[in-house]
């Protein structure tokens, strides 16, 4: 058994990564962190854990936790991870950093993206984009996995293997996304009250957020060059949840049977990504509560274009579940580990 230890524990994403390691059979839950909760119970933070875990909160200090356990999850706001990570702690321990700190390998585009000064640029080399099904053998080998963001795991993966096989142009590339409120976090915001969210559906971000560099940088690997392309994410009354339609134009010669065997190809083997039956279009409510990411795919032959389409559900494969099978990966243990969950429904 390994122990872990979770920075940012009372967070929506920490919260999921405490119910997937509680029944993980190689892993020991010891250090529930937090800064608000110091010394509370965790159960009183997370009713539904009352009489699983009877553990205080404790602060978030990664110098103690590294003396104390194998794997560190840090599920904190950007800038956390890279203000307290040091080569003495990733001596002692392998981290899974859920925040944004590693994802970007330029750190002038993290920082012109994220508007905070990065403060452990030097890490940033050395950290493995943790996306399991393309960096898998890297991310076995690594001590510091960038865990990907929600929106970019399912936009990347619906679209990779398209790229990766000059299927479509992808300077024509239009990303729409959509993702329930728990995306934003449990901390209280406006933008996420009951009566601004409910009945409501709106796109923020436009041409502004975040992940855009991380998708382009991604997929731009794939294509063998940078490109740019547009990601517009919206916000919709459900708790979980994210449906990426994303539209392109065909390459010559790309046609239907290419690009099923295209998807084929890349996750015919892959566990977790479910490439669906003809016409049959992806839901979030399908992968609900698992770590499955859904994708399909139709031509427009009046356009000649592609609409690719992705379901995930943003706290397990678009947080805490890859972050799990990351863990599976760095310390040797079945990738699927803890994660064969069937997806609830409705
Ligand atoms: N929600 C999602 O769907 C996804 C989230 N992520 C990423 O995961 C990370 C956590 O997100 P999420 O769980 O949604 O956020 P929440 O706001 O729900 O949780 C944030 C957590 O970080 C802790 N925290 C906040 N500020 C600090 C600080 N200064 N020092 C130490 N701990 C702090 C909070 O603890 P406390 O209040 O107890 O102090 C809380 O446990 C973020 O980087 C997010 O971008 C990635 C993919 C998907
Ligand atoms: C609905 C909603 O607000 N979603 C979040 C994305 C969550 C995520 O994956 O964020 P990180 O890249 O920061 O880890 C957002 O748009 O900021």
């Amino acid at each position: 058994m390994i122990k872990a230890g979770i920075i940012g524990a009372t967070g929506y994403a920490g919260g999921e990564l405490v119910r997937l390691l509680l029944n993980h059979k190689e892993v020991e839950m010891k250090w529930y962190g937090s800064r608000s909760y110091i010394d509370k119970k965790y159960y009183e933070v997370y009713q539904n854990m009352f009489k699983l875990v009877d553990d205080k909160c404790m602060d978030d200090n990664m110098e103690a936790l590294a003396d104390e356990v194998d794997v560190i999850f840090t599920a904190t706001p950007q800038g956390l991870c890279a203000s307290l990570v040091n080569e003495e702690i990733l001596s002692k321990v392998k981290i899974v950093d859920l925040s944004a700190d590693f994802r970007l390998k330029d750190v002038k585009v993290y920082e012109e993206w994220y508007k905070i000064q990065h403060k452990s640029p030097e890490f940033i080399e050395e950290a493995v984009y943790g996306l399991s099904e393309l960096n898998r053998e890297d991310v076995k080998k690594a001590r510091l996995v960038a865990n990907p963001g929600c929106y970019t795991t399912c936009s990347i993966l619906t679209c990779y293997p398209l790229i990766k096989e000059g299927l479509i142009q992808p300077e024509t590339l239009i990303i729409d996304a959509k993702s329930g409120t728990s995306g934003a976090g449990r901390g209280a915001k406006i933008d996420n009250l009951y009566c601004e969210v409910n009945e409501n559906i709106k796109a923020y971000g436009v041409t502004t957020h975040r992940h855009t560099p991380e998708i382009e940088e991604q997929l731009g690997y794939a294509a063998g060059r940078a490109f740019c392309l547009n990601f517009t994410p919206h916000l919709v009354p459900m708790n979980r949840g994210i449906l990426v339609t994303a539209y392109a134009s065909l390459a010559q010669d790309a046609d239907e049977d290419a690009i099923r065997a295209a998807y084929e190809k890349y996750y015919g083997s892959e566990y977790f990504i479910r490439v669906l039956d003809k016409d049959v279009c992806p839901q979030t409510k399908w992968v609900e509560g698992s770590n499955f990411v859904d994708v399909n795919f139709k031509i427009d032959k009046r356009t000649n274009r592609v609409i690719m389409m992705g379901a995930i559900d943003n706290l397990v494969k678009g947080a805490a579940g890859q972050a799990v099978q990351n863990m599976n990966l760095m310390f040797g243990f079945e990738e699927t580990e803890g994660l064969k969950l069937v997806p609830m429904f409705p």
